[in-house]
Parts: structure tokens; C-alpha cells; sequence
């Protein structure tokens, strides 16, 4: 999916000064935004993190997955360097939306666990793809990242797609006892680095 480059400005956070800018996809108008600190289109590899949306961890706090405590840590991490960025997906649920997500959540709590949860709703584990992060990119003038992931997929999907990854760092942070049983079923049946 290409995207359109629409806006951008400057986000103090918590973390320090990034600057957000705003994609759309033309036909779905599918939103999706980039935060950057630093030059980061100089030509040395960037620090970077792909993370999908999760209003439940990233927004509310939630324990049952490791969203929120990575996206923190991937935006430390960028500010302790001065240099890199995020690209924010909305492709909430592992692309299968919020209000499926919470359909998902309520199997879990009969006893599915993710990946079977999705499953009887009917889903594939993981309908996300990451051609967005191309247009992405190469707006920002980044063409070799280093990677903050757990996830081997999103390592392919960006050299598919023309981006070298240099390395991948591993992001890992937020176990609990409410999501550890999510963050051993990525490891068995989803191929996570934990
Ligand atoms: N379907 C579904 N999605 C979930 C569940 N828990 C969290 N998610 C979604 O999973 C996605 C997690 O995204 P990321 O943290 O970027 O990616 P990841 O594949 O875990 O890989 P990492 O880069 O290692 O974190 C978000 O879209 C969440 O909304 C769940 O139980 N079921």
C-alpha cells in the first residue's frame, strides 16, 4: 500500500523533541504517522521501531501484551541516541481491529490463547503487511535502520521492500503475569525472538 506524505510538526514528549509527520493511504485514507528525532537522513543507519497500534497497551496502560512498556522503551532509546525513528501503524489487533481485538480478548479469557483466539473469529494470526514503511522512508530519507523488534517478520518485510536492516535490537520489556502467557504463545507459534 503507497502512502502520501500530508504534514508534519514539531511533538514535545516525555522523551524529549521528535517531530511527528502525517501519511495517509489515498484510497482507504488508512492514517499512519512517522516520529523522528535527530537528522536521520544523513546515510548512517537509524535507530528505529515499527510498532502497530494497540490503544489497549500503548494508550490505556493495559497489561495483557507488551505494547506500551516497548513503544516507551523504543522512544528512550531513541532520545538517550538523539537520533531516529518510529513509524506508528495503525493496524490495530495485528490488523484485525479494535473491536475484533476485544472479541479476541474475551476467547482468550475462555482459554484460547492468541493465535487460536484469532483463528475462530475467523482471522489468519497476523494480517499486517508493511509496504507503507517504503513511502514512509523514504520521506524521511531513511534507506538502513537498525531495528527494534522481537518479530523476524517485520525484519523481511522491510528488505523485501528495499530497506536494509543492519541489525536487529532486541526490544524486550513489559513481561508480567497477565501477559506472559501472550508472550510465550509469540515465541512457540509466531516465531518471536523473546
Ligand atoms: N489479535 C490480537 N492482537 C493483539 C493482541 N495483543 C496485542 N495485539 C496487537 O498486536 C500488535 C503488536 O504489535 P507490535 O508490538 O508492533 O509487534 P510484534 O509483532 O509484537 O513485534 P515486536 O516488534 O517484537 O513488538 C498490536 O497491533 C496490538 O494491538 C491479541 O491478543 N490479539
Amino acid at each position: 500500500m503507497s502512502v502520501d506524505f500530508v504534514a508534519s510538526s514539531r511533538l514535545p514528549t516525555r522523551h524529549g523533541q521528535f517531530t511527528i509527520h502525517a501519511f495517509e493511504e489515498p484510497q482507504t485514507r488508512q492514517e499512519h504517522v512517522a516520529l523522528s528525532m535527530g537528522d536521520v537522513g544523513n546515510g548512517e543507519p537509524v535507530l528505529m521501531r515499527i510498532h502497530s497500534e494497540c490503544l489497549t497497551g500503548d494508550g490505556f496502560g493495559s497489561l495483557r501484551c507488551d505494547c506500551g512498556p516497548q513503544l516507551e522503551a523504543a522512544m528512550a532509546k531513541v532520545a538517550a541516541e538523539g537520533r531516529g525513528v518510529i513509524l506508528y501503524l495503525r493496524q490495530e489487533g495485528r490488523g484485525i481491529g479494535l473491536v475484533n481485538k476485544v472479541r479476541a480478548y474475551q476467547l482468550q479469557d475462555q482459554g484460547a490463547d492468541t493465535v487460536e483466539a484469532n483463528e475462530q473469529l475467523g482471522f489468519a494470526p497476523d494480517l499486517r503487511e508493511y509496504s507503507m514503511c517504503e513511502d514512509m522512508l523514504r520521506h524521511l530519507g531513511v534507506s538502513c535502520v537498525r531495528l527494534m523488534t522481537n518479530n523476524p517478520l517485520k525484519v523481511e518485510a522491510l528488505e523485501k521492500h528495499g530497506i536494509r536492516v543492519v541489525e536487529r535490537v532486541p526490544l524486550m520489556t513489559g513481561r508480567n503475569p497477565h501477559n506472559d502467557q501472550y508472550l510465550d504463545t509469540k515465541q512457540e507459534k509466531m516465531g518471536h525472538l523473546l
